[in-house]
């Protein structure tokens, strides 16, 4: 679908024409409107970039914030980025997703404008500029697991038709003023026609928190998501990385780290040194569980989107039970799930590029080869 095409508001009305209240809104902004929120994008508005693009701060003449992604480059690609991400938040609208405040199609200019969210991305103050503020104690990531797996939940069950991110990781969650996460980067995600269990599609996404199936086979599912989210549990828990580079030619994934660990209920361990030993363990505990569950190898045994913010909220003792004593847990079978995901994760790989055929013309895979994958440098 063109941009234009999909362009309508919330509940298919055009922008201007609806009268309900001005927070559910989006309009289209002109190039103008934008150069001048952004002091001509200037270079210190910017925010960061992504594979698609730079994002910048703008303030608008009425002093709300804006935060504004600029695509690098016009081209196929970048269109149907373009396309799909206003076409996704223009139909969701959840308190833990990032909400679309319009967009300027000029020329070859697309541009995106979404809330600012002043406290950045959870990737910023687990290992970027942010860190060394220790702003996430427990309490806060306790919060930003649930939200986010409640935002992640309602694309998986609630939306129509329902929605696979694909690119679930601690850049695309962002943080607004009282830390409340939302999720972001619509631009890789996948719509599901009604009844489909999966789609097979070009693989997209970030090196570290690749379903196996999917970077495989290009079997992207809502489980795919599950595997991703509970790379994100881990990181939010341990403050570790997804893949930690021990020498020039061997990587430990996270859950290759972590599930040893867990089984010898070590937990303490796995948690996040800047906690200093200031955490709920139950949840913490909880925390890495569901994350480890979700990160598994075997798609058919991860848990669900819903399933998981009931686990992370505690609401259901006897799923938690079960949980624990899942075989996976069980001490003997560490190094069966560990050669299993060695064998099939693709973070085993040193080509890290910016796109890579792993599977000559059927697999595309985009990778963020910026922030996630330290080897990557
Ligand atoms: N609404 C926003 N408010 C504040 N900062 C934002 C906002 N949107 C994006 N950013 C910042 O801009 C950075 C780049 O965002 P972008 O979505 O383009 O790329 P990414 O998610 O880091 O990478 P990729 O697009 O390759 O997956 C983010 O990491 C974040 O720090």
């Amino acid at each position: 679908m063109g941009w234009a095409s999909c362009c309508k508001g919330v509940d298919g009305v055009l922008p201007g024409r609806r009268k309900k209240k001005k927070e559910t809104t989006w309009r289209i902004f002109s190039l103008k409107e934008l150069q001048s929120a952004t002091n001509n994008f200037n270079y210190d508005n910017k925010l960061g970039e992504g594979g698609f693009g730079s994002v910048y701060w703008g303030q608008l003449w009425d002093g709300s914030q804006i935060a504004v992604k600029r695509l690098k480059s016009w081209s196929n690609k970048a269109e149907t980025e373009f396309a799909i991400e206003v076409e996704v938040l223009a139909t969701v609208r959840h308190k833990s997703l990032l909400s679309l405040r319009g967009y300027c199609a000029e020329g070859q200019e697309r541009l995106i404008v979404y809330d600012y969210m002043p406290n950045l991305s959870l990737h910023s103050h687990l290992h970027g500029q942010h860190a060394a503020e220790c702003h996430l104690g427990w309490e806060r990531r306790m919060k930003i697991a649930i939200d986010s797996a409640e935002g992640i939940a309602y694309l998986h069950h609630q939306a129509t038709p329902h929605i696979i991110h694909r690119d679930i990781k601690s850049s695309n969650v962002l943080l607004d003023k009282n830390f409340q996460a939302r999720v972001a980067d619509f631009g890789f995600a996948k719509l599901i026609p009604d009844g489909a269990t999966h789609v097979t599609t070009k693989v997209k996404g970030t090196l570290g928190y690749l379903a196996p199936e999917y970077a495989m086979l290009g079997k992207a599912s809502e489980s795919c998501d599950v595997f991703s989210f509970g790379v994100l549990l881990l990181e939010l828990a341990s403050g570790k990385r997804p893949v930690e580079k021990l020498n020039p030619t061997t990587k430990l994934t996270i859950t290759e780290w972590a599930l040893p660990l867990a089984r010898d209920k070590k937990f303490k361990e796995i948690a996040d040194p800047k906690l200093k030993d200031v955490f709920v363990e139950a949840e913490l505990k909880r925390m890495v569980l569901v994350g480890l569950a979700c990160s598994q190898n075997k798609q058919e045994q991860r848990p669900i989107m819903s399933e998981v913010v009931e686990l992370l909220k505690g609401e259901s003792a006897e799923k938690l039970s079960n949980l624990e004593n899942d075989e996976m847990f069980k001490p003997d079978l560490t190094s069966s799930f560990q050669d299993s995901s060695h064998s099939s994760h693709p973070d085993s790989s040193d080509c890290i590029t910016e796109e890579k055929n792993s599977k000559a013309d059927t697999i595309d895979e985009a990778v963020d080869s910026s922030e996630t994958v330290p080897s990557a440098r």
